[in-house]
């Protein structure tokens, strides 16, 4: 439904986005993850017309709408600050974007109606912004985006002024509330749990480059290069040597391990002692240390089950198929 077709964009002569080939289906939740400053906004800002690009176009439902203007893209953004009017109630916020396109009076108020009972905010009509909290101003935000039926829905780092408590309450309504309204949307965040937990499928960038795309589980299982494993969810990268099948000369490469995919106890593989025991309530992550290098393992925890102890000599084991193989990072 939306492709971006080979993206460029420097500011003051500085590449953000190079090359950026992607392409996103009709219905998703598509997250671009990655560190500060990667360039994220910015192809977000692209597709919703408030950047050009200096290169390439963008697609959307097969029509080229590089040079449309914003208001003419039938897409929604919701900030990192919801940008909600102090000045009006709920009501008044909601209706707003429905009121300029001069729909009429009934219409409006039966689409607000049915707008907040979508988020469970039945009754709060009349609040002012201002008496409302963190989250509930979010659901304010997101259906004010969806009042006006857009064909895309971005929303920009919108979880980061929420407590931890609150973020997770979110993010699950979130993908409730897109799933049931089915709309395309682009989510934008650091945040790799927030990234894993919520999307159909993920774009990591790193440098304004797009490093890998697809789904959660496909990326942390099998990340592309070093940047990508450290990025996504803890790893053990190891230099290994490979041997080839016909033999042409040992291979220099690096592999990761995730700490899940290690066994700990009976007779492994490798040698190491415990060096810090780290408990997380669901699990616990122990830091091993064999041959100078340190190691990784978390382990279920099972209620009742004493967790091994710092110092402890074990032996460790890697489970069937868990070594993935590492591009060189360009
Ligand atoms: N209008 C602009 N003029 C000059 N530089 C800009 C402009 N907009 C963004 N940049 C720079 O482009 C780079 C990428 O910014 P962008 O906001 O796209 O990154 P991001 O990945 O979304 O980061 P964050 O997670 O911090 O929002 C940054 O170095 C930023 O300072």
């Amino acid at each position: 439904m939306i492709l971006f077709d080979h993206i460029t964009k420097s500011f003051d002569n500085k590449p953000i986005l190079n090359d950026i080939e992607l392409a996103i289906e009709q219905g998703e939740l598509f997250t671009f993850l990655g560190p500060s400053g990667c360039g994220k906004t910015t192809l977000l800002r692209i597709l919703a017309g408030l950047e050009s690009p200096d290169q390439g176009r963008v697609w959307v439902d097969g029509h080229d709408i590089t040079s449309i203007p914003p208001e003419k893209r039938e897409i929604s953004m919701v900030f990192q600050h919801y940008a909600l009017f102090p000045n009006m109630n709920v009501e008044k916020n909601v209706a707003y974007g429905l009121k300029v396109r001069r729909i009429s009076r009934d219409v409006i108020m039966e689409r607000t109606k049915s707008l907040l009972n979508l988020v469970g905010m039945t009754g709060f009509e009349k609040r002012d912004i201002s008496q409302l909290s963190g989250g509930e101003q979010q659901r304010i935000a997101l259906v004010r985006a969806l009042a006006v039926s857009p064909k895309v829905l971005l929303l920009d780092e919108p979880l980061s002024n929420l407590d931890a408590n609150m973020r997770d309450r979110m993010r699950r309504e979130i993908r409730a509330l897109q799933k049931e309204v089915g709309i395309t949307t682009i989510f934008v965040t650091h945040d790799q749990q927030e990234a894993m937990t919520m999307s159909d499928r993920i774009a990591v960038f790193h440098q304004g480059r797009l490093v890998q795309a697809g789904h959660p589980m496909h990326i942390y299982n099998e990340p592309v290069n070093e940047f990508v494993a450290r990025f996504i969810g803890e790893s053990n990268l190891v230099s290994c040597q490979v041997f080839p099948e016909w033999f042409s000369g040992v291979k220099e490469m690096k592999a990761c391990i995730r700490p899940n995919a290690l066994h700990i106890g009976g007779r492994g593989q490798v040698e190491a002692q415990i060096k810090v025991v780290e408990f997380t309530g669901s699990t616990v992550m122990y830091d091993c240390i064999s041959r100078q290098q340190t190691i990784k393992v978390s382990v279920e925890h099972i209620q009742g089950m004493k967790p091994r102890e710092t110092g402890e000599k074990v032996w460790l084991s890697v489970k069937d198929g868990a070594v993935h193989g590492l591009q060189v990072n360009s």
